[in-house]
């Protein structure tokens, strides 16, 4: 079949290369591309068959005569806004949020550009079905639901062979993989291989939110085996019958795994951790950020868009952050992730050392109370945070003991901030700063409505998935969102833009700042603590500039010069889903 060619670099060149992506127009320079490139776009029926290229009835009467579609469409012209219009009306239409998924998931795999495009214009709406809640009944239904790979797997067959798996995937100039194996999906636990639709949707939300290409995205499923035993039964499971490789068989699998990234892709991928049960998520995370360029989105992204909820916040409550008193349930990678990250801004603060600003912060775990009297068994992430204390069995008597200002819900377990904590919380505080932060919404720890209920409407409130505004004695209250897409695009888009080679925690400080400078007067009028998602674009430009002028500030940026202006350049490298003119 005859083929257009054209010299477009738009899909090869690397975001901080320069170049925008209108369609067969260079606005950048070739020497900053990785590689000159020429880019053959399929015509015809193959045209309308390749997702990145495909425009639907948007192809016009020239484009339509020279890359070989006459006939293959029907005559009429659509724009892409009036295609847009047609979708989200045939959305609206399905009452069941996993059908949306679906029909969402299938627009993709048939048109990119419209996908992203129905993304941007309408975030607050969809992302709670390409994301929490519904991507967490997406990986549960997985096998079910599976038509097409929208990324990697790579299962213990592949022992050995990681790197030629690696090559397998079409797209060379990768510069996000977001890898998962499955163990913690979210609050629902261990889905295996079906954890695969975290990694793809979270790196839709790169590049909606963030503006990475897609075609620079790498969704990666790390399949060990599972030990759900509904899984392992189900007919239609699509990963590993076994249970899960773990020790010394899981640390060669995960290290064949990072030197195969670092070997194929060279030391500017960056690799995010996601949805990785504890213990591994702390010891890959210990283990490749001197050497990768790694983050772990649940222990440093959580822990990025929280800080910067409870920094605004303080303009409601009062006092500075060493003035709280932070409670915790949950001590796993969000819940210890959280508390260091507030500790190191409080000490920075306070210019005081940092082992005092964690005495101001107190964990539950599913024991109790974490005290130093429980040091000995406790895991090395946990010890940090064991301070004197006589013992407490749990989050009520916690609640009571401590006297929180601010109490943060990050144990996977829903229904767990009773009306007897949060009275009990109000009792001693005008105003408590309440993050019901478990996802997906069946695992949050309490429901809007109940925070402002049983606090007789005092509570400020944010939860990691989104819930609708709540109506009380006649007022209506906006819950906040918490949730890590906050940070991580813009935070992702600032690193690959200056090609920094490694994650320094200042960098996640960088990202919570920018993050928390983006709230308005209007918004802290409303009670919100967060921006609108509707202004994301615009908040993952700052955070990526501001993110990079630490990582140049750091040294460990290594594209050069440095821009003068880093909010214009991160908003001059995102991609636009805008329909590209074919020549
Ligand atoms: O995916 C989300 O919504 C937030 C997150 O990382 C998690 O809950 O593990
Ligand atoms: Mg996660």
């Amino acid at each position: 079949m005859a083929s257009a060619t054209t010299k477009d670099l738009s899909d090869v060149a690397a975001v901080g290369g320069g170049v925008g992506d209108t369609y067969g127009e260079d606005r950048g320079s070739e020497d900053q591309l990785l590689t000159p490139w020429t880019f053959s776009v399929a015509s015809g029926y193959s045209l309308l068959r390749d997702p990145r290229h495909n425009k639907g009835l948007a192809f016009t009467e020239r484009e339509r005569d020279a890359h070989y579609l006459r006939g293959l469409l029907p005559p009429t012209i659509s724009s892409q806004q009036a295609q847009e219009k047609k979708l989200m009306k045939n959305l609206r239409e399905y009452q069941v949020p996993l059908q949306k998924y679906m029909s969402l998931m299938d627009l993709e795999e048939r048109n990119e550009r419209l996908f992203y495009k129905l993304l941007i214009d309408n975030v607050e709406e969809l992302l709670p079905i390409v994301y929490t809640p519904t991507v967490g009944e997406a990986c549960q239904k997985y096998g079910s639901i599976f038509r097409r790979p929208q990324g990697l797997f790579i299962s213990l067959k592949e022992k050995g062979k990681i790197l030629e798996v690696l090559k397998n995937w079409p797209e060379r100039g990768i510069q996000v993989i977001v890898v998962t194996d499955g163990e913690r999906i979210l609050g629902l636990g261990d889905l295996g291989c079906q954890g695969m639709g975290i990694p793809v949707g979270k790196l839709s939300l790169y590049t909606a939110l963030g503006g990475v290409r897609p075609s620079a995205c790498l969704p990666i499923t790390i399949d060990v085996g599972t030990n759900n035993k509904q899984l392992l039964q189900d007919e239609f499971y699509i990963g590993l019958r076994q249970k899960r490789a773990t020790g010394q068989e899981y640390a060669d699998f995960l290290h064949e795994f990072m030197s195969a990234v670092k070997q194929n892709y060279g030391e500017k991928v960056l690799v995010q951790f996601e949805d990785f049960a504890n213990h591994n998520a702390f010891e890959l995370l210990a283990k490749y950020r001197s050497t990768h360029l790694v983050f772990n989105d649940d222990i440093q992204g959580t822990a990025a868009v929280v800080l910067s909820g409870v920094v605004a916040a303080l303009k409601l409550l009062g006092g500075t952050l060493a003035d709280q008193t932070f409670l915790f349930l949950g001590a796993g990678e969000a819940g210890t992730g959280i508390a260091e990250l507030i500790a190191l801004e409080m000490s920075k603060q306070a210019k005081a050392p940092v082992e005092e600003a964690r005495k101001k912060i107190w964990l539950v775990d599913s024991k109790g109370l974490i005290v130093g009297s429980r040091k000995e068994s406790l895991q090395q992430f946990k010890k940090p945070w064991a301070h004197e204390h006589e013992p407490v069995k749990d989050l009520l008597g916690a609640v009571k003991a401590i006297k929180p200002t601010i109490l943060i819900g990050s144990s996977g377990v829903g229904k767990t901030f009773t009306k007897e904590v949060i009275e009990a919380l109000c009792s001693f505080n005008k105003k408590p700063l309440i993050m019901a932060l478990s996802n997906p919404t069946s695992q949050s720890e309490c429901t809007a409505e109940e925070a402002y209920t049983w606090s007789k409407g005092r509570a400020i409130f944010a939860s990691g998935s989104p819930f609708d505004p709540v109506e009380f004695e006649g007022k209506v209250f906006v819950p906040g969102q918490s949730n890590n897409a906050y940070i991580f695009p813009g935070f992702g888009l600032g690193v690959v833009m200056c090609g920094a080679i490694r994650v320094h925690d200042e960098m996640l400080l960088a990202a919570s700042e920018a993050l928390a400078g983006q709230v308005t007067q209007e918004n802290f009028e409303k009670g919100l603590i967060y921006p609108p998602f509707s202004n994301i674009r615009k908040i993952s430009a700052d955070i990526a500039a501001k993110v990079a002028t630490k990582a140049y500030d750091l040294g460990l940026a290594s594209h050069l010069p440095r821009p003068v202006d880093l909010v214009k350049y991160a908003e001059s490298c995102m991609y636009s889903p805008v329909y590209r003119m074919y020549r």
